[in-house]
């Protein structure tokens, strides 16, 4: 019999938000978004890709259609390249078509590529209209909670976008049974990493029930999902607009974004390139005086079967180029969120850029075989 769900709070005053989590949950899609108030006398935009699209849009569409909304739905491509000023201008251009007005919503169905461009496209279509996130991928915990909306300019991740608080994530993880294990993996790469910035505990957990949350048992998932959302909506509450301590939820960021601009977006899932972005941020720890980080960093991320390398053919120097386009380059200083020992994490502008070379260097030599 399936679990009740969990709902967690975005604290954000009157953009205060529920994380409902659990089995099933798109069968009871409209009584959900009545709940969250969303009108039923304006059109809905259901945003999916093909991959999620085909699997889950009918049952989400008869819900809220039997739930007595009108459920219109676009199709993008998988993927990030779908992430673009092209594809959003399609999806406006929809919008615009089939007479969404401000009591409209768009709803994300899908992994954080959907969560980011409909939710980019709810944010400025006629400057804003409501936004629900109903994510389809484990990586989705992180990226449907928060707000951050975006999609990537070829020079760098991220690059064009807004804060766009949802008013539902409605999280069926019933869905996350099709995922490609290629997926799950990189989906827990952003959960380990609340642990890594937050919370020592959860990511030993992390580690000890690595078996389970790769063979995507319920139980292990239904825990690190709501542990992961529960860290980020803290963070989150606290600092809605990354003014300061939002800023960890970067950690492997830095290099990361750098990584999947330079390889081309798609070559690295956006979990695999953090993950190795993780375990740079270690070993600057290390360098800055966290013995025995790094192997411990490594233990954890590789109990997950993620990757903690860099192939030699991405460029060190087109990397250094590219971090220093990303948002966490200010004021002629790369930001990097350097772990001080698991679980506890600072924010520095003071790692210079040998340090970062000689880093990446080491990711290199580490992946050629011995
Ligand atoms: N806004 C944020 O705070 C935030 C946080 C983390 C990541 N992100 C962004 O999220 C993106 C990565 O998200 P993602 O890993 O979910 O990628 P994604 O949306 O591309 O989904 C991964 C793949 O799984 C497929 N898929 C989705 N749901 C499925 C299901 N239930 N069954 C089978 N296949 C399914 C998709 O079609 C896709 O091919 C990146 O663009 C990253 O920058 C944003
Ligand atoms: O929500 C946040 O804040 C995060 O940093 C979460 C990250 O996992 C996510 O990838 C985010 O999009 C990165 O932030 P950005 O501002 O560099 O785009
Ligand atoms: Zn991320």
């Amino acid at each position: 019999m399936a679990e009740t769900p969990k709902t967690l709070t975005v604290e954000l005053g009157e953009r205060s938000y529920p994380i409902v989590i659990g089995e099933g949950l798109l069968a009871n899609a409209a009584e959900y978004l009545r709940l969250a108030g969303v009108p039923d006398k304006s059109p809905l935009l259901i945003v999916t890709d093909d991959n999620a699209g085909p699997l889950y849009l009918a049952k989400l569409t008869e819900a809220l259609t039997a739930g007595g909304y009108r459920a219109l739905s676009a199709v993008v491509p998988h993927g990030e390249p779908s992430k673009s000023l092209d594809v959003y201008n399609d999806l406006i251009t929809r919008a615009i078509e089939e007479g969404l007005d401000r009591s409209s919503a768009i709803l994300a169905l899908g992994g954080g590529v959907i969560g980011d461009l409909a939710g980019f496209v709810a944010g400025t279509y006629m400057r804003g209209i409501r936004f629900v996130q109903v994510p389809t991928t484990i990586l989705a915990h992180d990226s449907s909670v928060g707000g951050k909306v975006a999609v990537n300019h070829p020079l760098a991740k991220n690059m064009i976008g807004v804060f766009h608080q949802p008013e539902l994530v409605l999280y069926d993880v019933e869905t996350l049974k099709s995922l490609p294990p290629r997926e799950v993996r990189a989906g827990l790469a952003e959960m380990v990493k609340h642990g890594l910035i937050w919370d020592k505990a959860f990511a030993e957990w992390c580690r000890a029930n690595a078996g389970r949350l790769l063979a995507l048992d319920s139980e292990a998932l239904a825990y690190g999902l709501e542990q992961g959302c529960a860290i980020k909506a803290r963070i989150v509450s606290r600092d809605e607009r990354e003014n300061d301590l939002r800023a960890i939820l970067n950690l492997g960021h830095t290099l990361g974004h750098a990584i999947e601009a330079v390889a081309g977006y798609g070559r690295f899932l956006h979990g695999e390139a953090i993950s190795i972005g993780m375990a740079a941020a270690a070993l600057i720890g290390e360098e800055r005086g966290a013995a025995g980080l790094h192997a411990e960093t490594v233990s954890m991320l590789e109990a997950l079967e993620l990757p903690v390398t860099l192939p030699a053919d991405i460029g060190t120097e087109a990397l250094m180029d590219a971090m220093q386009r990303d948002k966490k380059f200010r004021e002629g200083r790369m930001i990097f969120i350097v772990p001080l020992a698991v679980g506890r994490v600072e924010i520095a502008s003071d790692v210079d850029a040998d340090t970062v070379r000689s880093v990446i260097e080491r990711l290199k030599r580490s992946g050629e075989p011995s």
